[in-house]
């Protein structure tokens, strides 16, 4: 007999596998209703409201999944439930439409001042022509991130005869032609669109994307919508361009704070808000919970899921056998993809040496996880990385090759864009650790880790001279510096590891040093 905790509102009519299984007892309570009997529960159903933190799965001894009726993650601690072996899975795409129409929903009643013209008639006002709108019909519509709800979107808006403006750096040439939309750069979309709205996850790129200097180069008059996260367009800039009548109002459902009780935004009559809405309906809460309760039941009576976002049980033996590797294309990903900001359509990884007689299944998902983190809205890891790639059109695969070049092992990345081709080769040293000796061409030896700054540049006398003066004079300190040159007087490279992250001033700066051709900052 299994025990599961619904803690959430879910729909009770998703939860019929569960319901109707005869070897499990769903209760559907509060945590705080069961706070005696925590340990005895196997699996825990929750949406956004309840906290899944590291203290709650400490007390929940016997957890074995968490399921999440919905898309985020952000209430459950994933690498806590990783740490004590709780598998955590989610509704992908469930809400997906409901999220879509909700976010046309609120520009629609942005432009034609709906819930303002509401309150006023039940005020038994009667003020035609205070609540004068715009047509949608003809107006240019920029939609940051074209995902599962962004595409949707874009649907909709064609549909109302909008002219549709695509930003996302990630989106691969074949996807955008198949959907049909010509992507753009984001400073086009900013000064080009009457109404933006946000459709990626929240991340370090993407907190605050729409600040000060790029709301500053948006349409006088412009609408901005955010149904994704909170933070995306940060709240005091968007205030203060409301305040200046720049912006010309917002429809927000969701907020950096939820709730976001006396926030400053909610007293402008131009921003109309929900309650974090996106998924609120019938349909999409049956969809997200029936998947979870079905993936639930699957896991529970012993049989693979599918929509896992953390790591499989590996067995003890295979993991320590792979786990320093997993570390280095774990690694080896992650600096693949911030070098290659542009859409990916190939990754191609070769495994040499002792490596190539390893799992490395397990050790390729690893390097993709590493690099479609940066990337997309949900926790992507081992389990789902391979899934994600081939869902966003990346085709990836693996060789193994006996010339391991004189490494005992040795992996290589060749990640093929739509502009460029980069590569890069790793190797473990087993008591030295993780050290990338091949970088875009050149050879070099750093260590993949912290705070990282790749230059290239022509091999001439005084450039270390002048990058070091720069980094000295913004209190910047080198940890390590490594060099590599393809022939004297040629292309060379630096790459150096920095005590503290670098502002994009500072990388602005050095880009415009004479002779210096790529900056770029990493972060492991
Ligand atoms: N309001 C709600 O109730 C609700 C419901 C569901 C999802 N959401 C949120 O909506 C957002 C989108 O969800 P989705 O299912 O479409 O996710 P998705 O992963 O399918 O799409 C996200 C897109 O953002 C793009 N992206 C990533 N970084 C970017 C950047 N720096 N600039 C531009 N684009 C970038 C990715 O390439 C991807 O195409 C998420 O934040 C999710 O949490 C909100
Ligand atoms: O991430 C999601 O799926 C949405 O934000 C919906 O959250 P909810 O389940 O709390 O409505």
């Amino acid at each position: 007999m299994f025990r599961i905790l619904v803690s959430d509102s879910i729909s009770e009519e998703g939860l019929a596998p569960l319901l109707n299984a005869e070897h499990i007892e769903v209760v559907q309570k509060k945590v705080a209703e069961v706070e005696e009997s925590l340990d005895q529960f196997d699996a825990l159903l929750v949406r956004s409201a309840t906290k899944v933190t590291e203290e709650l799965l400490a007390k929940m001894k016997n957890l074995k999944i968490v399921g999440r009726a919905g898309v985020g993650v952000d209430n459950i601690d994933v690498d806590a439930a990783t740490k004590y072996g709780v598998v955590v899975i989610n509704a992908p795409n469930g809400n997906t439409i409901s999220t879509a129409e909700h976010t046309f929903a609120m520009i629609a009643a942005l432009v034609r001042h709906i819930p303002q013209a509401h309150v006023s008639v039940k005020s038994r006002e009667w003020n035609r022509s205070a609540f004068v709108g715009s047509e949608l019909y003809g107006k240019h519509l920029g939609i940051i991130g074209f995902g599962r709800i962004g595409s949707e979107v874009a649907k909709r808006a064609r549909a109302f005869g909008m002219k549709v403006h695509v930003y996302d750096p990630f989106l691969t040439k074949a996807r955008a032609e198949k959907i049909g939309v010509e992507p753009c750069t984001l400073d086009e979309l900013l000064s080009v669109s009457d109404i933006i709205t946000v459709h990626t996850p929240l991340t370090k790129e993407t907190k605050g994307l729409l600040g000060p200097k790029n709301l500053a180069k948006t349409k006088k008059g412009v609408y901005l919508v955010n149904c994704a996260r909170g933070g995306i367009i940060d709240e005091q800039a968007l205030a203060e361009f409301l305040k200046s009548g720049h912006v010309a109002g917002a429809a927000l459902d969701v907020f950096e704070q939820e709730p976001p009780g006396d926030h400053p935004l909610l007293a402008f009559d131009n921003v109309i808000v929900t309650p974090h809405l996106g998924a609120s309906t019938i349909e999409a809460q049956l969809n997200v919970a029936t998947q979870v309760a079905e993936e639930v039941l699957k896991f529970l009576e012993g049989k693979p899921v599918t929509s896992s976002i953390n790591l499989p049980t590996l067995s003890k033996e295979v993991y320590e056998k792979i786990q320093s590797f997993y570390n280095l294309a774990k690694k080896m990903g992650t600096v693949a993809s911030q070098y290659m900001v542009e859409p990916v359509q190939e990754i191609a990884i070769t495994y040499s040496g002792t490596v190539a007689d390893l799992e490395t299944t397990f050790i390729t998902r690893s390097l993709l996880a590493g690099f479609l983190k940066p990337r997309v809205a949900s926790t992507v890891n081992e389990v789902n990385a391979a899934m994600i790639a081939k869902e966003r059109g990346i085709i990836f695969g693996e060789k193994f090759s006996t010339n391991s070049e004189g490494y005992a092992n040795s992996i290589s990345l060749t990640v093929y864009g739509e502009k460029q081709t980069f590569t890069i080769k790793g190797t473990h040293i087993p008591n030295y650790g993780d050290r990338i000796v091949h970088f875009n061409g050149f050879a070099i030896d750093f260590a993949p880790e912290g705070h990282l700054l790749y230059i290239q540049h022509q091999d001439k006398p005084g450039m270390i001279g002048q990058v070091g003066k720069i980094l000295g004079d913004h209190q910047v300190n080198i940890a390590t510096m490594q060099v590599g040159r393809q022939a004297a007087g040629g292309k060379a490279i630096m790459m150096l590891s920095l005590d503290k992250p670098l502002d994009d001033s500072i990388v602005e700066k050095l880009s415009e040093v004479a002779d210096i051709e790529v900056v770029k900052k990493i972060e492991v």
